[in-house]
């Protein structure tokens, strides 16, 4: 379970994120939809504890993420910028993951191979195409084996194969039982993936619950955005 409340991050004097609140539940989808610079990555970012927030707070199954005692077995994340090293081979990559976490190395062969880099596992991560740079970071987000699994645009740079796989991989894991957090500038990727949405335009959120609750009377997610903002997407294009 996540549980953001009251979260606000300021830098300097913009705000990002301003007093937001919702809940992920196990058991389900949830899409973090917003406009680019709508403050996703941002609430992501505090929730992961790389950033601190300004005010509120974003807990992983009650705690803080720097409060949990196995971080990667708890929540594995896919984020945009915390690549590996270039030069390095993904199987080493994931190796030097596991093992500064204390995970099996067997199970590194095991994320290679279910997202379908069990062949290129050798290759240096400097070839890799921008897809199966994706794959290869949802590989390390798997490696823990979470109960949580927060992903921001997991599906950028993925062919419709990967979407494809991404989509029914993350229903998967949600029908058994765990937690998905899956951020997006996309609409139709959270409404072809998500059980539940979080609407979030200019550092507020506009609307929250399950998807279907959310496009009623509105035909689409995309309506639905457009009349819950007044058609203004905010400060980026969708
Ligand atoms: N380190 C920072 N310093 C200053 N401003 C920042 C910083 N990080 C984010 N911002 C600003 O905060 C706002 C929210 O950014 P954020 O990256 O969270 O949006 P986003 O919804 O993730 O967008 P995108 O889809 O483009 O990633 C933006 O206006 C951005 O310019």
């Amino acid at each position: 379970m996540i549980e953001i409340s009251r979260l606000s991050k300021r830098y300097g004097g913009k705000v990002a994120v301003d007093d937001v609140t919702f809940t992920v539940r196990p058991g389900r989808v949830t899409g973090f939809l917003g406009p680019n610079g709508a403050g996703k990555s941002t609430t992501l970012r505090v929730l992961l504890g790389l950033d601190h927030p300004s005010g509120g707070a974003a807990l992983i199954d009650g705690r803080r993420y720097r409060e949990l005692r196995h971080p990667l077995r708890t929540v594995g994340a896919l984020l945009d910028g915390a690549g590996p090293v270039p030069e390095r081979r993904a199987v080493d990559h994931l190796t030097w993951i596991a093992q500064s976490n204390r995970i099996p190395r067997r199970r590194v062969r095991e994320v290679l191979d279910l997202v379908g880099l069990g062949d290129a596992a050798g290759r240096r991560v400097k070839k890799y195409s921008l897809g199966m740079g994706r794959r290869l970071g949802i590989a390390a987000a798997l490696l823990g084996d979470p109960e949580i699994l927060v992903l921001d645009e997991p599906v950028n740079g993925l062919d419709p194969d990967g979407i494809r796989w991404v989509r029914a991989y993350l229903r998967e894991y949600a029908a058994s039982g765990r937690t998905v957090l899956l951020s997006s500038h996309l609409m139709a990727e959270v409404a072809g993936t998500a059980d539940d949405a979080v609407v979030i335009a200019r550092g507020r959120i506009v609307a929250r619950g399950p998807l279907d609750d959310i496009t009623a009377g509105h035909g689409s997610l995309e309506a639905a955005f457009f009349a819950l903002t007044g058609g203004d997407a905010g400060r980026g294009g969708w």
